[in-house]
């Protein structure tokens, strides 16, 4: 196995009249093909964690690894093309721009990072969308399709960068229940064939979906923490 992630000791407050602490000395090593998810509960600091993760934050103390890297002197610019080449991200809202269609939305991590031609993007975008089931939605817009399709879309446009790990926050947030079931188990297959990928839950359904869950409270990780049955 070989690390995709690795998080030592980080700390993130915010400084105010009441200074909060959102994460609280956090360390955590994210192996490669390993389905993570985070639980615990509302205000614990699960959002605040992986936007740490996804380096969308950064510590106030502690050290964070991509793939071996020592992130910790990296200014705002390399960290955004970090980002974009190596990270994926689902989001309660699926985020996905109205005005482009389903294969398009797929298409504009490629066309950033400029890896694939505009040919190989709109092909690889179908691709990604046949694997999610939703290749027939193709030339639809956001609008158009449900939210569970429209979760799925999100997904692969997550995946368009072959990211080294997903990260999703509350992706099953604002399903039903098959919905959540499938992308559940969407998120399964993906690890099953080797993606890395990091959710934040509330949905006890993913403590038997994922190889490993991870209790928060108050911004620690509790050693004791065991999913509800
Ligand atoms: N910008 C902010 N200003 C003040 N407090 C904040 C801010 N962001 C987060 N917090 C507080 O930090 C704590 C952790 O928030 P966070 O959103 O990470 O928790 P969470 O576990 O993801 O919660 P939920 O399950 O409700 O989404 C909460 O008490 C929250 O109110």
């Amino acid at each position: 196995m070989s690390s995709v992630l690795r998080a030592e000791h980080l700390l993130r407050r915010l400084q105010g009249d009441v200074p909060v602490t959102l994460v609280n000395d956090v360390s955590l090593d994210i192996q490669r093909g390993e389905f993570i998810c985070i639980m615990g509960p509302s205000g614990s600091g699960k959002s605040s964690l992986l936007y740490l993760l996804g380096l969308l934050d950064r510590p106030d103390s502690g050290q964070l690894w991509l793939e071996g890297e020592a992130l910790a002197r990296y200014d705002e610019e390399r960290l955004a093309a970090l980002r974009l080449a190596k990270l994926g991200f689902v989001f309660q809202f699926h985020f996905l721009l109205a005005e482009f269609t389903v294969q398009q939305n797929v298409m504009l991590p490629m066309q950033r990072l400029g890896r694939r031609d505009d040919g190989a993007a709109r092909a690889y975008a179908l691709h990604l969308l046949e694997r999610l089931g939703i290749a027939d939605q193709a030339a639809k817009f956001p609008s158009q399709l449900s939210g569970g399709q429209r979760q799925r879309a999100a997904l692969a446009r997550a995946l368009a960068n072959d990211p080294v790990l997903i990260l999703a926050d509350e992706p099953t947030g604002n399903l039903d229940s098959a919905s959540t079931l499938n992308v559940r188990q969407i998120l399964r297959s993906l690890a099953d064939a080797g993606q890395t990928v990091v959710a934040v839950t509330h949905d006890a359904g993913f403590a038997s979906a994922a190889d490993r869950c991870i209790g928060l409270v108050d911004g620690s990780i509790d050693p004791d923490w065991r999913p509800a049955a």
